[in-house]
Parts: structure tokens; C-alpha cells; sequence
């Protein structure tokens, strides 16, 4: 058998492509970041174009940098941004309009009315979402309602909705030309369009958003023994079985081996995602978690997630440096934020895309309170990995609620985990060691251990445990009367941004 399985990572904001031995360690990658879009405030798109084109590129830069053949890899497997939307011409391949990203706020309108309506209770129950902006559903709503033609070949089966699994997916099995459009179980369960329970396109759902059925792909579990065939003519993996796909904060979650109940990660990348394993039943939150499907491998029943997802974390690091100019690139974030022992009284809520979870507010923007003469922008900077860490604690607490699970550790992995002082932060603010993998990138390992263990690449999920390796590690240094005012003047931060733009 071949020694090696690859994944394509399709993120926010960027497209890798990485390769992986049967230890579970990184033999090769190459990686290309893809425009931010941004029209108007509050709308964020992504070029599906510039996007497919990247993923050939990382495809076949890494293959040739590592000088591999598709004879090396036993699988493949895609994993994905999640809820970002697109719709295409089923013939000619051609997106009608950007995709519209899951950070994109336009929706706020469709949500905020599906609440009015009394449809948000139905979307809770069966979807295991609130109506938020965050979702796919509104945005296909929203290119029905507003690109023309549309509509009309929506209806005829000549639109075609896609997150960007299935964009990728369609394209690397042929496009135009017989491309297989499929999702699978971890990113319908982002829609608001999927009955978490049947696993099935929802009739009732598709009527509160006037979605046609013809255009939405075939719901297939997350790992497919037979997998689906790339066309030797869109890349240099044809003969690969693509048999694994996965949403990334799912993918991240089976990266982590969480396979059983009651175990969790949490992801610090553009926003942060903590999933809780909670087995075979969807657990419905009180306390403003989803609930999402984490994986379902072939011939098994599914295994759901409560969900705390965090619209800006890493991305607030990336305004430091693209807006405010006070840092150079992400990683100074922690050299200025070291200047200064502590941020002195000042908070940073950055609720750029309003507030997700737990507070589920479209209603919300950013802000910076406490400020007095005094602070300078190693203050601005330690608050924004506060924020990080704050905000993570919201959804921990949530989490306890609902689930009745206190973490007794928090397993960590994505960008942000670079910065080593928002690590002892996070560990102090929530009171338990912090620990990382020596794989950090347990997105893409993820998707390959999906695809892998579809086709008997690994023969089951206790090898996969074997590989997972502590790296570090980062135990909680405040006192508790500290650890508990910080929290609380948190809470009374977020409290200030609240009701701040007029949604109706
Ligand atoms: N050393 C660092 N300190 C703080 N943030 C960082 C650091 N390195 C990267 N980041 C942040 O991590 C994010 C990228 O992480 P990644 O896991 O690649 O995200 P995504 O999968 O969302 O694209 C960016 O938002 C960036 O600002
Ligand atoms: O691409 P990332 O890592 O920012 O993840 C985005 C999430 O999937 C959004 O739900």
C-alpha cells in the first residue's frame, strides 16, 4: 500500500495541501492565501475561482516540492471553511456570484426576521442552530433574492449550492464535465436546511429560506470506503480515492482524537471553534452552544458535538496589523503584548461580526473600553489576546452548563497556539492546564485521518489515539480572586456593545 495520505485544507484564509505518514506526521505541504473581499461594511467574499485555481496550485506545488507521485498517497481527503456559500452553473462551471463568507453579516435582516416569524424554535429543534447570519441558508436565500437568473435555474437543477467541500469536490471529479456534487453529514449540519436527526434535507426548512431542492448536493456520511474519482485532467492525484470530508472544526476535532464522550478541543484560527464530543445524540444547548454533527465514518452511527464558535479571535490579531499597523505580523502581537505586564483595566471586545456564541447577537460591534491616557499599544495588543482567551472561557461555561462536563484539561491546536503567552493567558483565565499537540495542524490531519481509515489506511481509531503526542503544556499561574475580577469586568465589556446597531 502506498505510505502516505494527504488532505486539502480549504480555510478562511488559506488553501493547503498537506501530506501525512502513518504516524500521523507532516511529510509535506505547500499553502497560498486567497483574497479577503470585503464590498461594503460588514460583507466578507471569497473568489470561488481564485480558490479552485489555489487548491491546484498547493496540490501540485507540494507533490512536486516532495517529489511524490499519485501512486504514494492511499487517500485523500477535503475539509473546509465552514457555511461559506457559493451557487454555480452546473454547465459551464461559472459561479453566479462571490462566496458568500461565514463571517459575512448582509443576512442579519433574513435571520432576525425567521426569529420574528416564530421559525427560529423550529430551526433550534431540528437543526440544532439559532438563526444567525453565520449560516449558509440565509446567504443562498439572499444570491436567490438578489443576483438574477438564478432563481429560475435554481428551480430547473442549473444552480447548484455548495459550501467549499463541495465546490472543491466538484471540480477536482470533473466540473462540468460529470463532477460529483455531494456534501457531507459535519457541513449540512452548518446549513440550517439538515434534520440533525434524519441526516435529511429538511422540506420545512427548505420552505422558511424559498430554497428549490434541485440545487442543494447529496448528503454522504463523512468517510466513504469507495471514494470518489479524481479527473485526470484537473490534477496530478488522479487514481487517489478522495474519500474523506470533513467541515474543519469536525476535521479538527477527529485531528485530536476526540472519540469519545465528554472529550474536547478547541481551535484558534481566524475565530475560535470548541467542540464537545457528546456521542450518539445530539444534545440541545440552553446555553446559546450548537449542536452539530462531529463525524459519522461509514457504516456507523453519527456522533454529534455541542458547539461554542467564536466569529474573531486570530482575526482580531490579523486587524492589529492590516488596520491598526501597530504590529508587523501576527507573532510581534506577543513581543508588544509582553511589553506591558498586564492590560491595565482595558478591554477589547471584537465584535466585528457581532456576537456568536454564546451570545448569539447580530446587534453587537467591537469595542475598546477602559482607556485612559495612560495606555499605549502594548495595552491595545495584551487586550486582544485577552480577548481571546475571554472569550473562550464564555463558551467553556457554557459548555459546563449544558453538558455537565468540566474540563479537567483544554487540548488546543490552530494559528494562534504560536503565541505562547495567549497560552498561559487562556490556562490562567480558565483556571486548567492548556495543552497542545505535537501535530498542530489537526485540521488537515483530520481530514486525513478520515479518508485513511475509509480505506484501511489505519485500521481503526485506537491507532489514531497512539499518535497523538503532548508537545507543551501551560498551567494556570493566576489566584483565583484575580481570575475571577478579570472575568467579570469581561462581562461587564461585552455588555457595552451590545444593542449597538439597529438590525430591523
Ligand atoms: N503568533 C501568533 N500570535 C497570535 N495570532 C497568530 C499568531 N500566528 C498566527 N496567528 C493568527 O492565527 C490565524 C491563522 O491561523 P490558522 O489556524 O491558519 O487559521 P485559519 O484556519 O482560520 O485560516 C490568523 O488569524 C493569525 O492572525
Ligand atoms: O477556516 P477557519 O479555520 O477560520 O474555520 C472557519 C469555520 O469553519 C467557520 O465555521
Amino acid at each position: 500500500m502506498a505510505d502516505y495520505v494527504a488532505a486539502i485544507d480549504q480555510g478562511t484564509t488559506s488553501t493547503r495541501f498537506m501530506i501525512f505518514d502513518h504516524g500521523g506526521n507532516e511529510v509535506g505541504r505547500h499553502q497560498l492565501e486567497h483574497e479577503q473581499i470585503m464590498p461594503k461594511a460588514g460583507w466578507v467574499e471569497h473568489s470561488p475561482v481564485e480558490i479552485w485555481e489555489r487548491t491546484r496550485s498547493v496540490i501540485a506545488t507540494a507533490m512536486n516540492q516532495h517529489h511524490l507521485a499519485a501512486s504514494d498517497l492511499a487517500a485523500l481527503g477535503i475539509t473546509n471553511q465552514r457555511e461559506t456559500t457559493l451557487v454555480w452553473n452546473r454547465r459551464t462551471g461559472r459561479p453566479y456570484y462571490n462566496a458568500i463568507v461565514w463571517q459575512d453579516t448582509r443576512t442579519d435582516r433574513i435571520a432576525s426576521a425567521l426569529e420574528r416569524e416564530g421559525k427560529g424554535e423550529v430551526i433550534r429543534a431540528k437543526a440544532g442552530l439559532p438563526p444567525a447570519t453565520y449560516f449558509a441558508a440565509g446567504k443562498v436565500q439572499w444570491i436567490l433574492e438578489n443576483v438574477d437568473g438564478v432563481r429560475a435555474d435554481a428551480e430547473r437543477g442549473d444552480a447548484l449550492f455548495g459550501t467549499m467541500d463541495t465546490w472543491v469536490l466538484w471540480n477536482l471529479t470533473g466540473g462540468p464535465r460529470g463532477g460529483v456534487h455531494i456534501t457531507d453529514v459535519t457541513n449540512a449540519s452548518r446549513t440550517m436546511l439538515m434534520d440533525l436527526r434524519t441526516l435529511a434535507w429538511d422540506d420545512e426548512l427548505l420552505s422558511f429560506f424559498s430554497i428549490p431542492r434541485a440545487m442543494l448536493p447529496e448528503i454522504k456520511p463523512s468517510s466513504e470506503p469507495a471514494g470518489y474519482g479524481l479527473s485526470p485532467d484537473v490534477s496530478p492525484l488522479a487514481g487517489v480515492p478522495i474519500s474523506g470530508i470533513l467541515g474543519d472544526q469536525q476535521a479538527a476535532t477527529v485531528g485530536q482524537v476526540c472519540f469519545a464522550e465528554g472529550e474536547a478541543k478547541n481551535t484558534y484560527g481566524t475565530g475560535n471553534f470548541l467542540l464537545l464530543n457528546t456521542g450518539n445524540r445530539p444534545v440541545r444547548s440552553q446555553h446559546g452552544l450548537l449542536t452539530t454533527v462531529a463525524y459519522q465514518f461509514a457504516g456507523q452511527d453519527p456522533v454529534y458535538a455541542l458547539e461554542g464558535s467564536i466569529a474573531v479571535t486570530g482575526s482580531a490579531v490579523q486587524w492589529l496589523r492590516d488596520q491598526l499597523h501597530i504590529i508587523g505580523d501576527a507573532a510581534a502581537s506577543e513581543t508588544l503584548a509582553r511589553r506591558v505586564e498586564d492590560s491595565a483595566g482595558v478591554y477589547f471586545v471584537p465584535a466585528f461580526s457581532g456576537l456568536f456564541a454564546p451570545y448569539w447577537r447580530s446587534d453587537a460591534r467591537g469595542a475598546i473600553v477602559g482607556l485612559a491616557r495612560f495606555h499605549n499599544d502594548a495595552h491595545i495588543a495584551r487586550a486582544t489576546l485577552e480577548a481571546i482567551c475571554y472569550q473562550s472561557r464564555d463558551v467553556v461555561e457554557a459548555m459546563a452548563k449544558d453538558s455537565g462536563v468540566d474540563l479537567a484539561v483544554l487540548k488546543v491546536d490552530g494559528g494562534v497556539t504560536a503565541n505562547s503567552l495567549c497560552m498561559q493567558t487562556q490556562a490562567d483565565v480558565l483556571g486548567v492546564p492548556v495543552i497542545r499537540p505535537q501535530v498542530a495542524e489537526t485540521t488537515a490531519l483530520g481530514a486525513a485521518y478520515a479518508a485513511g481509515l475509509a480505506v484501511g489506511f489505519w485500521r481503526d481509531t485506537d491507532e489514531l489515539r497512539a499518535n497523538w503526542n503532548q508537545a507543551h503544556r501551560w498551567d494556570p499561574e493566576w489566584d483565583e480572586d484575580r481570575r475571577e475580577s478579570g472575568y467579570a469586568d469581561w462581562k461587564r465589556a461585552v455588555e457595552r456593545t451590545l444593542d449597538w446597531v439597529k438590525v430591523d
